[in-house]
């Protein structure tokens, strides 16, 4: 059995970061691991890794855009029409790898993710040469430091989770960078206990978060577009009636943050499901022999 675990998320979220480790951490485990290149913009220093399979090596973002005189971003939605017309040069890359597990590190342009087809069509591609896929979302930590910033980050994660129709996993990347301290909620003490809570309320949506609303700031601009209140209580009722999205925490300097993560993903996917169970062995007739 092959697997596929696709790694999202919006620009800068730590994905290629996650990538590494993640290939890093399977390798150590003694498992096989080979990272997929998926971003045909990605110049040399975009990623640790050495990856086994390289969009670029069949189209990079740079010729499209002296070749076909486009920009970044038509530019972008080209490469991914073009790997999905030539999809044989992809399964050919994969032939060579057996019983595997890919890492593919994709771009940081979310329009890819919540209107494209690209992502879904190249999914079903995969499933029908038999690798079971997943996705991983990645929101980095710095979302909770804001309550409308972090609720435009859940409901792209939403829109993503709906457009791509997989298996799904949520992670709250760079938690490192969370201080023990609430950071700009000043309207909670600043003691350990209290902040933990707080970011449970994150990692778990509390959609209170968003209703209640409390510092000055929110009351003015509330009062002031009545309407930006009802949006506000849309998304908490939307969020309230669809409790799609919570998050992991991943703090890759914990090793076992990681080995929670790759656990999670292991268990979307059903690793290891198709492996011949190891039954005890069945009595032979010879075995009954010195009984009797
Ligand atoms: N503190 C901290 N920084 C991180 C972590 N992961 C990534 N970064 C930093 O965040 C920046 C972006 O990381 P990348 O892994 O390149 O993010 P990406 O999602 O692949 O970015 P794009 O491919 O451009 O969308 C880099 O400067 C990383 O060093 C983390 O876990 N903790
Ligand atoms: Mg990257």
């Amino acid at each position: 059995m092959r697997y596929a675990a696709f790694v999202t998320g919006p620009a800068g979220a730590g994905k290629s970061t996650f990538c590494t480790s993640f290939a890093t951490h399977l390798r150590l485990s003694r498992r096989t691991a080979h990272t997929v290149n998926l971003d045909p913009a990605a110049t040399g220093d975009a990623f640790e890794y050495e990856p086994a399979i390289d969009i670029r090596e069949l189209v990079t973002l740079e010729d499209v855009m002296s070749e076909m005189g486009m920009g970044p971003n038509g530019g972008l939605v080209y490469c991914f029409e073009y790997l999905l017309e030539n999809i044989d040069w992809l399964e050919e890359e994969l032939g060579g790898f057996d019983d595997d597990y890919l890492i593919i590190d994709c771009p940081g342009q979310i329009e890819l993710y919540t209107h494209h087809p690209f992502l879904p069509t190249l999914a079903r591609a995969l499933q029908r040469m038999g690798i079971r896929t997943c996705a991983v979302y990645l929101l980095e930590s710095q979302f909770m430091e804001d309550r409308y910033k972090f609720f435009s980050g859940v409901l792209s994660a939403m829109s993503a989770m709906v457009n791509l129709e997989l298996p799904w996993i949520n992670i709250m990347s760079k938690m490192d960078l969370v201080s023990p301290s609430p950071s700009s909620d000043t309207t909670q003490p600043r003691n350990g206990r209290r902040a933990r809570r707080d970011i449970a309320r994150y990692l778990d949506p509390d959609p209170l978060l968003l209703a209640n609303a409390r510092d000055g700031h929110d009351k003015i601009a509330e009062r002031e577009n009545s309407r930006f209140h009802e949006l506000n209580r849309a998304i908490v009722q939307l969020i309230e009636d669809h409790p799609l999205v919570s998050f992991l925490p991943l703090d890759l300097t914990s090793t076992e943050s990681l080995e929670v993560v790759v656990s999670h993903i292991d268990f979307t996917m059903q690793y290891g499901e198709d492996e011949e169970p190891k039954e005890p062995r069945d009595l032979d007739e010879g075995d009954f022999a010195d009984m009797e």
